[in-house]
């Protein structure tokens, strides 16, 4: 742990202190983009679970989920690998991120039901084209989560994270994937996409939902 991030954890409780900023962040802007949030146990345990399992441990992503579910090499080019807490690493960062949602309900009245994740890995000279992760009235994904784990990025291994005003081109920032960095946006605010990457890319993405179950279809699916 580094001298700094010690001295933050003796003074106090620093997940809240994360959590006070994202939902600051969130409150504010909408979005926010915290370098180090990450835990450092949680992005060590998860790098080195990368490191271990190779990239064979990765599917090639589809856009939509289950019934949706559409290869398309053209939108985007990465491979994910949805997490279910069965690693060691898997079951930190849902714990976390569980805290993080409790945080979230209590400050901000949101509503938070469930958290569905994924590890992604981006090739060299892959991308995802601008999307929005949620579309407005369908009230599924609400909260967007995403994780770097990528030490010694630097701006010519390219893989940024552009986020865009709504409904527009205007670029609000651009996100360098570094080790640790954390990103937390409304779903369904911020069109953005991810750049080409020169190298290979990790990350921890997920998404937080409403309970959107009826009578007929249980949403989020179990
Ligand atoms: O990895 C990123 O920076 C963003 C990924 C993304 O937009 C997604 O998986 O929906
Ligand atoms: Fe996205």
């Amino acid at each position: 742990m580094s001298p700094v991030r010690q001295l933050f954890s003796d003074n106090f409780n620093s997940d809240d202190a994360v959590f006070r900023q994202i939902a600051d962040g969130l409150t504010r802007q909408g979005y926010c983009v915290i370098p180090g949030a990450l835990p450092e146990d949680i992005s060590d345990a998860l790098l080195s679970e990368i490191i271990t399992d190779g990239t064979g441990h990765f599917k090639a992503a589809g856009v939509g989920r289950q019934d949706d579910y559409l290869q398309s090499h053209f939108i985007r080019r990465d491979n994910i690998h949805w997490i279910d807490g069965r690693t060691a690493a898997e079951q930190l960062w849902l714990q976390w991120t569980q805290k993080l949602q409790t945080f979230l309900n209590r400050e901000l009245f949101l509503g938070l039901f469930s958290f569905e994740t994924h590890w992604a890995h981006y090739q060299p000279g892959s991308f995802y084209k601008k999307h929005c992760d949620a579309f407005r009235g369908e009230a599924n994904r609400i909260v967007t989560v995403i994780g770097y784990l990528n030490p010694g990025w630097t701006v010519e291994d390219g893989g940024d994270l552009v986020i865009y005003r709504e409904d527009s081109d205007d670029i609000l920032t651009k996100v360098m994937p570094a080790f640790g960095t954390l990103v937390v946006f409304m779903s369904e605010e911020f069109p953005h996409e991810v750049q080409i990457a020169h190298k290979h890319r990790y990350s921890v993405t997920g998404w937080f939902r409403l309970n959107s179950s009826t009578e007929y279809k249980v949403d989020p699916p179990k």
